[in-house]
């Protein structure tokens, strides 16, 4: 994994990158609008709690906030088992940002559990659309359902049990906007994740990698003509975001890339128009996001 990254970023911004790694992670928390609680609220909230919780607003995001330790005090405090809030990176609430989903619109989230992503598009759809959150695994979209129900956006969000490959055959109906938030390395997330730096294997990568093509050929089956298909991860591996966005342009020249300028900041937006979180650069989570638009 060191060769790897020394290889795509050089040695001084590799050991950065392994610097961050293995600081402490800082998590941030987005309000529930849902259920009517706004960030100002949730401040309140935690400025109220006896045990101090060090916070500061997201730059990026208006419904987060970051917090640098005492996450443990926000669960004591009942704060998420109220659903008054979810732990969410804000490079996980850009990834939607970049989807910017709208009420009225029918969107698929092709690999939808535990649904942190969902339950945000769902929250922006203001009750009007709904999104299919597709998961193979039934044990997550279980916890993504009840979840749905204590943030109260249950009525927007239907869910699917089903291999997205084997669904999107079958399917004939075309829909507003595909999220494929693709099962991945997990590069981005070491700080959060220690065990992945010593558990995953260059082997891992080549199978995800032909994953990760089938099932962006499945969700693109899915757009309809003039819609929007979204291909993210929450790795910083070229080859299982660039490289993976270039061959499926290659394989479908009915997409083609939608820049995501003005839907995040462009400090995020890559050269050629996707969406890039760097943990040095951005102190968040490392996530990639492609905003792709079928054109017939
Ligand atoms: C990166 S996780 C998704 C995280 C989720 N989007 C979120 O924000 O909470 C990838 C998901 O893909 C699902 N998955 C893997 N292969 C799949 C397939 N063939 N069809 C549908 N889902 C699949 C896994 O079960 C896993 O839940």
């Amino acid at each position: 994994m060191v060769r790897r990254w020394t290889k795509y970023l050089g040695q001084e911004e590799a050991i950065k990158l392994m610097v961050w790694n293995n600081s402490d992670p800082s998590f941030s928390l987005r309000a529930n609008s849902r259920k009517g609680v706004t960030r100002a609220d949730l401040v309140m909230q935690l400025n109220l709690l006896k045990l101090q919780v060090p916070h500061e607003l997201s730059l990026h995001l208006d419904e987060f906030i970051r917090v640098k330790t005492g996450l443990q005090n926000v669960i004591q405090a009942g704060l998420l088992k109220e659903g008054l809030c979810a732990v969410q990176d804000e490079s996980a609430g850009l990834v939607v940002a970049v989807v910017d989903p709208q009420p009225g619109q029918s969107i698929v989230d092709c690999c939808a559990a535990p649904g942190g992503k969902t339950l945000y598009m769902a929250s922006r759809l203001s009750g009007q659309g709904l999104v299919y959150a597709i998961d193979i695994n039934k044990g997550r979209l279980r916890i993504l359902n009840e979840t749905a129900k204590l943030h109260q956006v249950n009525s927007v969000i239907r869910t699917i049990h089903a291999d997205l490959r084997t669904f999107a055959d079958n399917s004939t109906v075309k829909y507003d906007k595909v999220l494929l938030d693709a099962p991945c390395s997990g590069l981005g997330v070491l700080s959060k994740r220690a065990d992945l730096r010593w558990n995953r294997r260059l082997e891992d990568m080549e199978e995800l990698k032909i994953l990760q093509d089938e099932l962006l050929d499945a969700a693109s089956l899915l757009v309809k003509p003039g819609g929007v298909l979204v291909y993210s991860t929450c790795s910083i591996d070229p080859e299982e975001n660039e490289e993976r966005v270039e061959a499926f342009l290659l394989r479908h020249p009915e997409f083609s890339i939608d820049p995501a300028d003005g839907l995040v900041p462009s400090d995020f937006v890559t050269k050629h128009g996707f969406f890039s979180s760097d943990p040095v650069k951005h102190s968040l989570d490392g996530a990639f996001a492609a905003r792709l638009v079928r054109a017939f």
